[in-house]
């Protein structure tokens, strides 16, 4: 397990800042065994961070990360458990997929060269081409490959799927899948594709300006919000009469004497509160963990002054 605990990352002011910036301000996240677990964050959010601290490259400025047990900063255990795949390929340049293979299979005791084989062939890269003559697509399959055949127990990718064509993307989530199905192994994601973290992860994480949102089973996310459709017979419905009924609402629009409204809470707790108002039309549908995540970056004002200048 990665166990995340009250983590703040405080870096200090340079000589070009006027002040110290918090990225990470008290998280905690527990990431179990076997599970695929997604990053989800605005812009800046602090997920590349997170990642760099979770593989021991910065260390905390409070709070503590330890894998199975183990302080991932100070320890060479902790961080040989753990393959960090980040955005940048530039370290590899030079290297062809032999020198890559070479190179991981001189650091990872438990390397697999035949796995490293079966999906570079699975793939067709070109096995004598230096990694600078890759497209970017190119180079992120060979990451990956490298980073399955480190039989790591766990496994980060920052933006996953960064520069893979569709096709290839769906290749890559079921290589990943199955290579990490066979040995129980655990993978941490992040993506600006929230549908993509939707279909691949069980669990997930929001974090906006070094805060975390939510942290929990994807399934439990998605029953904490739902989306309701209702219309009155004789009168307007408004949001005051919805918060009246003891929900909380997120958003509300009307169109025509339909009401719409996104509220916190599951349908099974929110419908009864407003069927006492017997509608002509009550139903709910449920959120999609993009629109989640769009609504709770809205309640934060994110994007508001941007949308405000557009007007
Ligand atoms: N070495 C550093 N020194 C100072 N500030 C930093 C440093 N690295 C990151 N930051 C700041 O920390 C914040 C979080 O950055 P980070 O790269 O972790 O975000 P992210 O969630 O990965 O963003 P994105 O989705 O845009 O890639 C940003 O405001 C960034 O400017």
């Amino acid at each position: 397990m990665i166990d995340i605990k009250d983590v703040t990352m405080v870096f200090e002011k340079s000589k070009d800042d006027t002040e110290s910036f918090v990225a990470l301000d008290h998280i905690s996240i527990e990431i179990p065994e076997g599970c695929i677990y997604g990053f989800l964050g605005s812009n800046g959010a602090g997920k590349s961070t997170l990642m760099r601290m979770m593989c021991g490259v910065y260390p905390c400025s409070s709070g503590s990360i330890k894998i199975d047990g183990i302080e991932v900063y100070d320890s060479p255990e902790a961080k040989g458990k753990i393959f960090f795949v980040n955005d940048e390929t530039i370290q590899y340049a030079n290297f062809t997929l032999k020198d890559l293979k070479n190179y991981y299979a001189s650091y990872y005791p438990e390397f697999s060269g035949e796995v490293f084989d079966r999906l570079i062939s699975k793939l067709e890269l070109p096995l004598n081409k230096r990694m600078s003559q890759f497209s970017k697509g190119m180079k992120r399959q060979a990451v990956v490959v490298a980073a399955l055949s480190c039989k790591t127990k766990y496994i980060m990718l920052d933006e996953a799927f960064d520069g893979l064509d569709p096709a290839m993307r769906k290749i890559i989530k079921t290589m990943i899948v199955d290579e990490l199905m066979d040995r129980g192994a655990t993978m941490i994601v992040s993506s600006h594709n929230v549908a993509e973290i939707n279909e691949l992860c069980d669990r997930a994480m929001l974090i906006h300006q070094g805060h975390l949102i939510f942290a929990d089973e994807i399934d439990e996310i998605k029953s904490g919000f739902c989306k309701i459709q209702l219309a009155l017979k004789d009168t307007q419905m408004t949001k005051e009469m919805a918060e009246q009924s003891g929900l909380e609402v997120m958003q509300f629009s009307r169109l025509g004497s339909v009401a719409q409204m996104i509220v916190r809470g599951s349908a099974e707790n929110s419908l009864p509160r407003l069927r006492v108002l017997s509608p002509v039309l009550l139903e709910a549908v449920p959120l999609t963990l993009e629109e989640i995540f769009i609504y709770e970056l809205e309640v934060r004002g994110y994007g508001a002054e941007i949308l405000r200048e557009d007007k």
